[in-house]
């Protein structure tokens, strides 16, 4: 293989020209009963000039259209846009300017059981091109903790660093292969304003360091407001204001708007775009703003000269910034290894690496989870003696056949509950993690699902393992290891389906959704187990149900290992046992015609489905996303 093309540090300036974007809007009922829909314009021809070097905000109130105009910019939204978005001055390509810019959350959600420096090297060795060596990577990973502010608290869990902690982590990750475009969702939301300071001072030093950095934000204080270099002032889709910062009081006086005195330039400029200063200013600054679109841009050159005297907030902070400035351009390289990704055998590489790398994360994470192992494994040992006590002899009694049945079933309920409940509390912060990594192309989706898989499956395996040897013993089922393995068996498969269902609802609902609509579905399934109801009793429009019944064909097939099987007359301490001829109590149940291959063919389809429909319903959350 070829040796990797290592690109400097690239300097992108983003210009985008009459961005419109819209939205159906269904608005009145009438509308919505016609099935007519009014286009709504969310941006309203929205032009402008983002500069490498520069912090650039993009401010206005609340639905004025920041977070479109964002998303838009960093190819996020594409569809209904119209315009022009170029990259030094040609057409972007979206695929590839994905690959070399990363946004930054405003929910900066991180991976629970990880410390700081486990996270950046599993951040590192997806992110860093192959060919770069162990060391190489462990020294880009020191010198952005260092960057960062981060070195001190390598060791601490992601889980104990704080709110101002947590937001540099996230930036830390994206920096690693030094994009030269960062967008920032309200970097500074949460944060106290000591905390707001030095994460926007950082912001500042990255651009300083030549990248294009673009934010929005809300309400900065005074001070914090300086450090940006430009503005985009938004109000109801139009762009008020777009410029220098220390222009923006002098524009709006003369257009006709005066700052109160000692009043806050971000405060004041919020004001003016909510229409306290009059709603009729909103048009005619917009109007005006184009018009003067050119003459502002001759102002940014002034300012740049400006900037350059000691005064200037960036010389305020020169020491910290020039300091930034080198190691970032020192330390890094870009991470567009063409000769790593262009050839097929590069590609398998890229997915090699991604699968091993998210594995061995997955693995570390769930072992250290307190509720997917450690709970689970008190359960399991503690229901599974629990249960042991209460059945404790009906696995060979004539008598207590029904008993028996009962323990099998709810060995299924408890297996199935504490596997899927597992998964729909802990997964849909993980698909928060997988969200941000995936949309600032860590990976693929197929990589991580993959991964996430098989680094689960000896937890799903060993838990049911440990349930069913403790329940199984005690309470005296038949010494018999063909049998003990079918159980054990149908034990993983339900298991790992009652996972599947938990990762596919975590996958397409909201926690709050996730934890009632789960355990909802596991209710007909169960009562189609066989066990409360025969099928004969059961309406023919709804017994199709039993042939999607998880519970019905491990339910079955945990009684068929019991009692079938030619099983040798049960012990009975009674007068009269009905049920001494096991094969009796089969037929009782209707489970006495029953193939457990079948059942198991069954159960691995319903398996495969259950995992296909929720890579799916990640795909498909992964695009609503995006649109
Ligand atoms: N896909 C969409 N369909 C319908 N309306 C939309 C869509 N996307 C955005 N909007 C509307 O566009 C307006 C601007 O939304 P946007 O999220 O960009 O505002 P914002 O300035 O970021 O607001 P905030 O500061 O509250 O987050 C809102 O009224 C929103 O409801």
């Amino acid at each position: 293989m070829a040796p990797p093309i290592l690109h400097p540090t690239k300097s992108v300036k983003l210009e985008f020209r009459n961005l419109n974007f819209l939205v159906n809007d269904a608005s009145s009922a009438l509308d919505r009963v016609r099935g007519t829909t009014k286009k709504r314009s969310i941006l309203k021809d929205v032009s402008g000039v983002i500069e490498p070097g520069k912090l650039t905000a993009i401010m206005g109130p609340s639905g004025a259209g920041k977070s479109t105009l964002m998303n838009i910019l960093a190819g996020y939204k594409t569809e209904n846009v119209t315009g022009e978005i170029l990259l030094n001055g040609a057409p972007r390509n979206n695929a590839k300017f994905r690959k070399m810019s990363c946004y930054i959350m405003q929910d900066d959600v991180l991976l629970l059981n990880l410390t700081v420096i486990e996270a950046m090297r599993f951040a590192a060795q997806l992110k860093l091109p192959l060919s770069k060596s162990r060391v190489e990577k462990e020294r880009i990973i020191q010198d952005t903790l260092e960057m960062i502010g981060l070195t001190g608290c390598q060791g601490v869990m992601t889980s104990n660093i704080s709110g101002g902690q947590r937001k540099r982590l996230a930036i830390a990750f994206e920096l690693i292969n030094n994009p030269p475009v960062m967008f920032f969702d309200e970097p500074t939301s949460g944060l106290d304003s000591a905390t707001c300071y030095s994460c926007v001072n950082l912001l500042k030093a990255l651009a300083t360091g030549g990248r294009t950095i673009i934010a929005t934000i809300h309400q900065p204080s005074a001070r914090i407001f300086e450090l940006f270099d430009s503005l985009y002032l938004l109000s109801c889709g139009y762009s008020l204001y777009r410029g220098p910062i220390n222009s923006l009081v002098p524009f709006f006086a003369k257009e006709g708007i005066q700052c109160p005195p000692y009043h806050n330039p971000a405060d004041f400029a919020i004001e003016v775009a909510s229409g306290d200063y009059g709603e009729h200013w909103i048009p005619k600054l917009a109007k005006t703003n184009d018009m003067n679109a050119n003459s502002i841009q001759a102002a940014e050159v002034d300012v740049q000269s400006i900037n350059k005297s000691p005064e200037s907030p960036k010389a305020v902070n020169g020491v910290q910034n020039e300091s930034f400035t080198v190691s970032i351009t020192s330390s890094f390289e870009d991470s567009d290894d063409s000769s790593d990704s262009s050839s097929q055998d590069g590609k398998v590489s890229i997915y090699l690496n991604q699968f091993t790398t998210l594995f061995k994360r997955s693995f570390v994470c769930v072992s250290r989870d307190m509720m997917l192992t450690h709970l689970r494994f008190a359960a399991s040992v503690l229901v599974g003696l629990f249960v042991g006590a209460i059945y404790h002899d009906v696995g060979n009694d004539a008598s207590k056949c029904f008993d028996n049945a009962g323990n099998l079933f709810f060995g299924l309920l408890f297996l199935v509950f504490s596997s899927m409940m597992c998964t729909l509390l802990t997964f849909p912060l993980e698909r928060g993690v997988l969200i941000r990594e995936h949309m600032n192309c860590w990976y693929s989706l197929k990589s991580y699902f993959l991964a996430r898989t098989l680094a689960d499956l000896p937890f799903q395996m060993f838990f049911p393992l440990l349930y069913i040897v403790i329940a199984y013993f005690m309470t005296e089922q038949p010494y018999d290891m063909f049998r003990l393995s079918i159980v054990i068996f149908f034990a993983i498969l339900i298991s790992l389906t009652a996972q599947s269902i938990g990762l596919l609802i975590g996958a397409a609902c909201s926690l709050q959704s996730a934890v009632f609509i789960g355990p909802i579905t596991a209710i007909p399934v169960f009562l189609f187990s066989g066990f409360f109801v025969t099928m004969k009793s059961v309406p023919a429009y709804i017994r199709w149900i039993a042939y999607v019944s998880y519970a019905r064909y491990s339910f079955q097939s945990l009684l068929t290992a019991m009692y079938g099987f030619d099983r040798a007359p049960l012990k009975c301490g009674e007068p009269y046992c009905h049920f001494k001829n096991p094969r009796k109590f089969l037929e009782a149940l209707n489970a006495d015609d029953i193939s457990v291959v079948d059942h198991a063919i069954c159960m691995v389809v319903i398996l495969v489905v259950c995992r296909f429909g929720s890579y799916m319903a990640l795909r498909v959350k992964i695009m609503s996303e995006r649109n």
